[in-house]
């Protein structure tokens, strides 16, 4: 059983009061900070240094109100984000972070397009564990239908979302992947199919089959005909949630990244299975996923903890964040073992690796 606290020691009575009214008014906070980001407050303050703008200043400019710039600013000074000094309005660190950081911008647009209408619904969607907030959206029964039609901005959102985590990753594990000389790949939950782009660039020796819902398969499969390799890959259009569903045969690597993360335990485990008997004779299954406990900084896994919400009310209903045991206790109930585990991928990337059980000797 592991141990885990977020709160600093010795926290005062008082410090606790002052952290549970930011939980009351994170959505306020939020909902500001995001205004003076996008409509540019935090970059005129930024750009004044440490001399800073009074409010005066900035409202002479004719691109906000004084009444607008003080919501916002009394606001975004509450959140540390701006601070006072005589009177100056001064980007104060963490307003440098959300003006900077291009993970804090794709974490707060996707927050805001995505998720922020639809967690309206969500004790709807925890008491149905059913992604019910979708229907903000449109008709479909898993987020992953609708992901080519998600209207803006969403679609461009979710998808920022998905590879500004994945993409850091897939330059650092080629070598893995290639570790065991495969010669044929299945990316399954190819997406765009920027993995398959990736592996078959960087290795002529290899095929692959990439497998998604038909949608995104029709996207990966222009992407391969413009990069020129779609000759190297077979495209295999396929529901897993259909436990029928069998993947094709004889693979050397099953490659799924950020994908079991889209199931519910019990299909996570029929997946695993499946993938299980589509192994060749020594092939492997490597897993990269984004497992909040094996985090190198609180950050990260505060990160991912909080996005576990946006899988159940949006995703699917039953999925969200694991915990690496959970997928190592599903692999091994489907006859696989784990060969190696490497951690700090990317932002925040493990890869698991595992190979199947060797039959108990007689
Ligand atoms: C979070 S994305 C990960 C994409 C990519 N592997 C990456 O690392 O960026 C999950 C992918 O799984 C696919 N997917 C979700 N449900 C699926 C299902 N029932 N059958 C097949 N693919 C599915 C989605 O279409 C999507 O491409």
């Amino acid at each position: 059983m592991q141990n885990k606290k977020f709160s600093p020691e010795r926290q005062s009575a008082f410090e606790a009061r002052f952290e549970a009214q930011k939980i009351a008014y994170g959505p306020v906070v939020f909902q500001c900070v995001r205004y003076a980001w996008k409509r540019g407050m935090l970059q005129a303050i930024a750009d004044a240094g440490d001399t800073g703008l009074s409010s005066d200043e900035l409202a002479s400019t004719g691109r906000w109100t004084p009444y607008v710039l003080k919501v916002v600013l009394e606001t975004c000074l509450s959140a540390a984000v701006v601070y006072l000094d005589d009177g100056r309005y001064v980007l104060d660190k963490a307003g440098f972070v959300v003006l900077t950081d291009p993970i804090t911008q794709v974490n707060i647009d996707f927050n805001h397009d995505v998720c922020y209408q639809a967690l309206f619904s969500l004790e709807q969607s925890l008491d149905a564990e059913k992604p019910l907030g979708l229907k903000v959206f449109g008709d479909w029964p898993t987020v992953y239908e609708g992901l080519s039609q998600l209207p803006e901005p969403a679609r461009s959102s979710w998808f920022a979302f998905d590879h500004y985590y994945s993409d850091t990753s897939f330059p650092d594990i080629l070598p893995d992947v290639f570790a065991t000389a495969p010669r044929r790949v299945m990316d399954i939950g190819a997406n765009t199919g920027k993995f398959s782009l990736a592996a078959l660039g960087a290795n002529p020796g290899i095929e692959l089959h990439l497998v998604d819902l038909p949608g995104q398969l029709a996207v990966a499969g222009g992407a391969l005909q413009e990069a020129g390799l779609r000759e190297r890959a077979t495209l295999h259009p396929t529901n897993l949630l259909d436990p029928a569903a069998k993947l094709p045969a004889d693979m050397d690597v099953i490659w799924m990244s950020q994908f079991l993360s889209c199931f519910s335990e019990a299909a996570i485990a029929s997946i695993l299975e499946r993938a299980a008997e589509a192994l060749g004779p020594r092939g492997q299954v490597l897993i990269m996923d984004t497992f909040w406990d094996r985090q190198r900084y609180d950050i990260a896994a505060y990160c991912l903890i909080n996005t576990s919400p946006y899988f159940n009310n949006l995703a699917s209903g039953n999925s969200k964040v694991y915990e690496s045991g959970d997928y190592v206790r599903l692999a091994e109930a489907a006859g696989l073992e784990l060969v190696t585990a490497r951690d700090n991928i990317g932002y925040c990337h493990s890869l698991l690796r595992f190979a199947k059980k060797a039959p108990k000797a007689a």
